[in-house]
């Protein structure tokens, strides 16, 4: 099977995701909503504002020429409605928020009025149709506001509560199970025995996926021992009958342990690729699984070393789970920046640098890390940038322009 570009790795996902059924929908209370995605789009369901509200304390006027003194025949709380009429030489005193009168046009902030308590005396010239927020101001009745497939944070739930849902339709989220592999990796917390490495990966991918809104999500190691193989193969089978999405790091390249693909063969994965170009991450995989009664599983072999696995993460597995979680936006983020030091690798293939942007008075900078191998580990601690750098172009200076990914900012 030929190596296949990152572009290509993603259309193939397409090209398959298209014949499948779309992720199921639930309807869930708002207080449950956070970070959950809209299924279908949320109309108002009245006007906002739904009637013409007063912005200030006051008083509200039916505006005359010429005229600043006013007798004040009544009071109209927040909450309340002044239903009387309000003939011209009258005033209703007003507060923030309260609807306005039929018969009154034109609200004074209360700052500018002198009150006996029976009459005000306004300073300065009156101005019709001052301090009035229409109805309807910001959408009328009906209108689409928030679109399917976006994400409910603080703001949009806000913006539902204040539309007056009480549930919101929201598709089910994805069930994903994280395998990580090899015998040299042990538990955090373990004393470190020669030849083992602690399992930063499992933290990595369990995080990422939770800092993008992916919850749901079982983990297993397996070991690539070749006598334990064979269990170790039944119990993925058996937790990959409840996963929409795998995601494994470790053993996916040519090595004698390397038993991920074989293991993805073993549980009924029809292969899409094996090889990505670009580095660090060309030992990549991917793969899906369908079932009899149609469901699918997603299978997303990721190299072992952290920073080829970090960035297959984000080019690879990223916005294909965003697709399949129903968000409008599936793709991350990327701007152009000066690249604030400069980079001289071979790069037979595109390169994936991670770095930081960072904001100087002359505009945003990205400063690639120190080390971006695929062995890398420490730049993670760090990276909020994925910079791109392309096949056959070995040297790039300092303020060369180049296409950044923004890790940090997602939507
Ligand atoms: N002869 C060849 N050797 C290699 C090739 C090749 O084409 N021919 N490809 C290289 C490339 S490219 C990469 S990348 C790695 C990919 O290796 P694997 O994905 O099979 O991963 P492992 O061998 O299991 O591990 C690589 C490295 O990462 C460490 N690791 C693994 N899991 C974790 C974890 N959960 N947390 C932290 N670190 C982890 C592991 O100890 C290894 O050091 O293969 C090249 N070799
Ligand atoms: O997949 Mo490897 O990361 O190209 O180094």
């Amino acid at each position: 099977m030929d190596a296949i570009t990152v572009e290509a790795s993603q259309q193939q996902w397409h090209t398959e995701l298209v014949k499948r059924a779309k992720q199921s929908v639930e309807a869930i209370p708002l207080s449950q909503a956070l970070g959950r995605v809209l299924a279908e789009d949320l109309t108002a369901q009245s006007d906002m504002p739904p009637f013409r509200k007063s912005p200030y304390d006051g008083f509200v006027i039916p505006y005359q020429s010429q005229v600043n003194r006013f007798k004040v025949i009544g009071l109209i709380g927040a909450g309340e409605v002044f239903d009387g009429p309000v003939a011209q030489g009258e005033a209703v005193r007003i507060m923030t928020g309260a609807p306005i009168p039929d018969d009154c046009d034109t609200m004074i902030m209360q700052e500018r009025c002198d009150f006996d308590g029976e009459y005000i005396t306004v300073r300065g010239e009156i101005k019709q149709g001052d301090n009035i927020v229409p109805q309807g101001e910001e959408c009328s009745t009906g209108e689409v506001v928030i679109k399917a497939g976006t994400v409910l944070d603080s703001g949009v739930i806000a913006v539902a509560v204040g539309l007056g849902y009480a549930t919101v339709p929201v598709y089910t989220t994805l069930k994903i199970l994280v395998l990580t592999s090899g015998r040299e990796i042990i538990p955090v917390g373990e004393p470190l025995t020669a030849g083992k490495i602690y399992n930063s990966n499992l933290f990595m991918l369990t995080n990422l996926l939770a800092e993008h809104g992916f919850q749901d999500i079982m983990t297993y190691h397996v070991s690539d021992a070749p006598e334990l193989l064979d269990r170790e193969i039944a119990k993925v089978q058996e937790l990959s009958q409840q996963a929409d999405i795998i995601i494994s790091t470790g053993g996916v390249s040519v090595g004698l342990f390397d038993s991920m693909p074989a293991i993805y063969k073993a549980i009924g994965a029809h292969t899409l690729y094996n090889r990505v170009l670009m580095r660090p991450g060309a030992a990549s995989y991917g793969g899906l699984i369908t079932r009899k009664s149609g469901e699918y599983t997603l299978c997303f072999g990721l190299s072992g070393n952290p920073t080829a696995a970090y960035n297959g993460f984000h080019l690879l597995v990223l916005p294909i789970l965003r697709f399949c979680q129903g968000y409008a936006n599936t793709e991350l983020m990327s701007v152009t920046l000066p690249l604030g030091a400069a980079i001289h690798k071979k790069n037979p293939f595109d390169r994936y640098v991670q770095g930081v942007i960072t904001y100087t008075a002359q505009g945003a900078v990205f400063i690639p890390n120190r080390v971006f191998t695929s062995s890398a580990l420490l730049g993670l601690a760090q990276a909020n940038g994925l910079a791109k750098l392309e096949q056959g172009k070995h040297s790039y200076e300092i303020g060369d322009r180049i296409p950044v990914l923004l890790l940090k900012n997602h939507n």
